[in-house]
């Protein structure tokens, strides 16, 4: 027979990482397969059909699709994996399932004897309370939009354990929202996000600043798709791939940041890091010049500093939701806390260190005449506040970037 077909069938998949995933778990001729829905009973009846995953809005259109559906595929209402099997039918099974208690085991959420409030009533919302009730949650309040248990009415659950999304909100490129606010739940011990671009959703980054133990979405997608190829070539994959692919992907699409004082050599450092790894490289003063249509000191000398600050706080919100890219800043980004946030969203934040004495001065309105151990003084903390690493810039350009590349390498998935 021809080649056999292995994809993702969904209908808009633009955005999707299932490729690189199946491809590093070694599907090679894995693609995307975007239908229209009328197209997908004659797609489903194709003969050189291999297997298949399938995305919104399709888990439940497939069912009466497929010859066999897995018992638990079927009580959830939802298909993610299909498999022709030698006998030539199709078996549908759902592994979200699987994802979803992988990531909660991996950030430590234990489900027994729990009240859990979950956010959203879709299709992912289905295979969360699925995993709950299989775990022995004691009680699970799904929240909806329109039902009588909604986002007016959170307070009724004030005594939640866990908190869980499973809506879009706060998703690339909603960057920034989220679905609730986590002091209405004091008690709350762990919150899970299914959401996985960007890997900090406002909603983990107020539970991280909480001390609250969280994941991302990030090794459920891995998890489902490791347990689909098991299905789909009926082989046992160690477990250890689970975390491989992980940590890749981490690499691949997390950002490198810099940030530091006014010359400190973060444009310098960033290209040559753009160099050495042949990423992208964006740097927000060029960004905010662009958009002021004006040099940076022109820009300050017409509107002063609040001018410059509000375009480098648009530039900094666009420059954030980016996904493995080399973002630069100007020294004082981290004096408006929000821009931490689009920041750190997907970003490992390296703070650029050299000595006052060497700091470059001109082009920078806010360094003519300065006293530069007084900014230092009052942005330290800041910087402090922001940085996920201090990396020392006394020896050579080069050295810096290589120095961070290798760190960058080791702890972009921490
Ligand atoms: N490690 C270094 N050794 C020598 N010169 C450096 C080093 N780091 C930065 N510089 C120089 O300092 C100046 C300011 O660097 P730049 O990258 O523009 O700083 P920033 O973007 O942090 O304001 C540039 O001329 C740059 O080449
Ligand atoms: O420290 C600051 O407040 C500034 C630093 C500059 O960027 P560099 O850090 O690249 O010099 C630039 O954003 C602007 O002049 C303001
Ligand atoms: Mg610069």
């Amino acid at each position: 027979m021809a080649e056999r077909i292995y994809g993702l069938l969904g209908r808009r998949l633009g955005h999707s990482w299932s490729v690189p995933i199946h491809t590093a778990l070694g599907c090679g001729g894995y693609r995307l397969i975007e239908l229209e829905p009328e197209s997908l009973a004659p797609f489903l009846r194709r003969e050189d059909i291999g297997a298949l995953n399938v995305t919104i809005p399709y888990k439940r259109d497939v069912i009466p699709l497929c010859d066999v559906v897995d018992e638990a595929a079927a009580s959830i209402g939802s298909v993610n994996t299909i498999v022709r099997r030698p006998d030539g039918r199709l078996y549908g099974y759902n592994t979200d399932i699987d994802g979803f208690l992988y990531m909660a085991r991996r950030a430590g959420t234990r489900f027994a004897g729990k009240k859990a409030v979950i956010l959203g009533s879709g299709g992912a919302s289905l295979t969360a309370q699925a995993a709950l009730r299989q775990e022995g949650a004691q009680e699970i309040a799904v929240i909806s939009r329109s039902g009588p248990d909604n986002y007016e009415t959170l307070s009724r659950h004030a005594d939640a354990d866990l908190v869980i999304n499973t809506t879009p909100v706060g998703m690339y490129p909603g960057n920034g929202a989220a679905p609730a606010d986590l002091t209405a739940f004091p008690r709350c011990s762990g919150v899970l996000d299914v959401i996985y671009n960007p890997r900090r959703t406002a909603l983990l980054l107020q539970a991280q600043a909480l001390g609250i133990p969280c994941s991302d979405g990030l090794p459920m997608l891995v998890a489902q798709a490791v347990k689909a190829e098991e299905h789909f070539f009926d082989r046992p994959i160690p477990l250890s791939e689970h975390e491989r692919i992980l940590s890749q992907l981490r690499r691949e699409t997390t950002n490198l940041v810099l940030i530091g004082m006014p010359g400190c050599g973060k444009t310098a450092v960033g290209m040559a890091l753009a160099e050495l790894t042949g990423r992208k490289a964006i740097d927000i003063d060029a960004q905010v010049e662009s958009r002021a249509g004006c040099s940076i000191p022109e820009l300050f000398a017409r509107g002063g500093e609040a001018a410059f600050r509000a375009l480098e706080r648009e530039a900094t919100a666009e420059a954030g939701k980016l996904s493995g890219s080399i973002i630069l800043t100007g020294g004082g980004v981290v004096k408006d806390a929000r821009n931490d946030a689009s920041l750190r969203q997907n970003g490992r934040v390296y703070h650029l260190v050299r000595d006052l004495s060497l700091l470059a001065t001109n082009g920078r309105p806010l360094s003519q005449g300065a006293d530069l151990a007084a900014m230092w003084r009052e942005r330290e903390p800041l910087y402090a506040r922001c940085r996920d690493a201090v990396a020392d810039n006394s020896g050579t350009i080069a050295e810096t970037a290589a120095w961070i590349w290798r760190d960058f390498c080791e702890h972009s998935g921490d």
